[in-house]
């Protein structure tokens, strides 16, 4: 298996693919994804190398989807996969018309990268993802500086340190990083989150318990309640931007999009408001909040690419991405955050419940249990709303058909550039 860590020159894939029947070019489409919305959350600085300069091209496909379907295995097939060498900067006008934030693609970059669709140089100015988009060669190479490029469809949002771009091109993994029994080392900036004792207390189901025990009338009034914010119980909690934030985002004339001064400028539900005032204690969006959340939360919902300093706030975006999402009438998966480890996926959740409490919305952490529950079939079926987990635990209930994709709505890729530069390179699917 490729190890760009070792020698990022080395392809990790190939694309386009041929299969055996000579059939070539298989875009993400007709992946089991097609029809989410994804988003990708990353710290923007320490994108590897090995990303910037040559990005990787994946093509998230499956030639053997068909066939995969036939076998009931949701997951895709490793030959899927090719690698284009950079300089070819080969470019099909066609998939710059539609470009991720306009399409349901998966995972993007194109517009956010400041291309503008007509720009045939473009592909040596930024980096993949059109495979996402099908039948395209866009092969980026070196990184530029987010302000040198053109102006474009879609938006970017993006910081200073952000100036190289890492291939987002990313889809499930089979073999995880987190699903070994090493534990990754997490970073410095991660010692900022939640620690274990609240990891216990926010990981009790006392919230779900309560929400499954009580009757609707009895919850609503409880609700309403609840949602009234003592000013009392508000504390202006600011979050320190760092003095390299200069976070932009680059989008064309007609987006719709404004940047979010208040947290009520986005719409959001009072149960969501009470959450983040009464217990995230936040008192207004940071910038990177401020810029991308009127883009995930304003429909007509397009994919986003999100790449800012860690402890910017990216999390808040999209925990409330997911949240104000899911039809809480529908008591099945509907939001998938995938993370590169387990630690940072409890570590989501936490925020999700905690964010989330006054909403009633369920989840479930979907990582690797300790042995003695992680045998074949001892999980139950997953019907929470929200599923956040590391990638191998993830396409094992899917194979198992304990958690069904039917109904998700939006697809998270939590530091996907972690996981691609661990060995996120191996996208091995059977
Ligand atoms: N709008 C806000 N106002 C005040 N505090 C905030 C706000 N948004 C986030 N925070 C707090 O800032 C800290 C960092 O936020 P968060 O974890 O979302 O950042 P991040 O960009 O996801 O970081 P990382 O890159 O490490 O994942 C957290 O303690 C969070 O509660």
């Amino acid at each position: 298996m490729a190890n760009h860590d070792q020698n990022p020159n080395q392809p990790p894939f190939s694309f386009p693919y041929t299969d055996q029947n000579q059939n070539q070019f298989y875009s993400l489409d007709q992946t089991p994804f097609h029809n989410f919305d994804a988003f990708y959350f990353g710290p923007s600085h320490n994108a590897p190398p090995q990303y910037v300069s040559p990005p990787h091209a994946l093509h998230a496909t499956s030639p053997q989807y068909a066939s995969s379907q036939a076998s009931n295995d949701p997951i895709y097939d490793p030959a899927s996969f090719q690698y284009v060498p950079p300089p070819s900067a080969s470019y099909d006008p066609g998939f710059m018309t539609s470009p991720p934030m306009y399409g349901s693609g998966f995972m993007t970059a194109p517009p956010m990268y400041g291309v503008a669709p007509s720009s045939a140089s473009y592909a040596h100015n930024f980096m993949s993802s059109p495979p996402m988009y099908g039948e395209v060669n866009a092969t980026p190479v070196n990184a530029i500086p987010i302000q040198d490029a053109p102006p474009t469809q879609g938006a970017m949002v993006s910081a200073p340190p952000a100036r190289h771009f890492i291939d987002l091109s990313l889809s499930l993994k089979r073999t995880s990083m987190a699903d070994t029994s090493e534990t990754p080392a997490t970073t410095t900036e991660r010692q900022s989150k939640p620690q274990a004792a609240e990891i216990i207390k926010w990981g009790d189901v006392e919230d779900e318990e309560e929400t499954a025990s009580t009757s609707e009338d009895k919850v609503a009034s409880q609700l309403e309640d609840k949602l009234t914010i003592d000013d009392s119980e508000k504390v202006d909690k600011f979050l320190e931007e760092p003095q390299d934030s200069n976070i932009q985002a680059v989008t064309a004339g007609d987006t719709p999009y404004t940047s979010a001064t208040t947290f009520e400028d986005l719409n959001l539900t009072p149960e969501l408001l009470k959450g983040l005032y009464v217990e995230m204690k936040f008192k207004k969006p940071s910038k990177i909040q401020a810029i991308s959340l009127p883009m995930i939360l304003t429909p007509p919902y397009k994919d986003l690419i999100a790449q800012a300093h860690n402890g910017s706030g990216k999390t808040t975006c999209f925990v409330l991405g997911m949240l104000s999402r899911i039809d809480p009438n529908a008591r099945r998966p509907q939001a998938l955050c995938i993370c590169p480890t387990r630690e940072l996926s409890i570590q989501n959740l936490e925020v999700l419940r905690k964010m989330g409490k006054y909403t009633g919305i369920t989840s479930e952490c979907a990582v690797p249990m300790d042995s003695a529950n992680d045998r074949p079939r001892s999980r139950p079926p997953i019907f929470a709303q929200v599923v956040i987990g590391t990638p191998g635990t993830i396409k094992r209930l899917m194979s198992q058909k304990k958690l069904s994709v039917t109904d998700m709505r939006v697809l998270v890729f939590d530091e996907a550039d972690h996981m691609l530069a661990k060995d996120g390179c191996n996208f091995y699917y059977r």
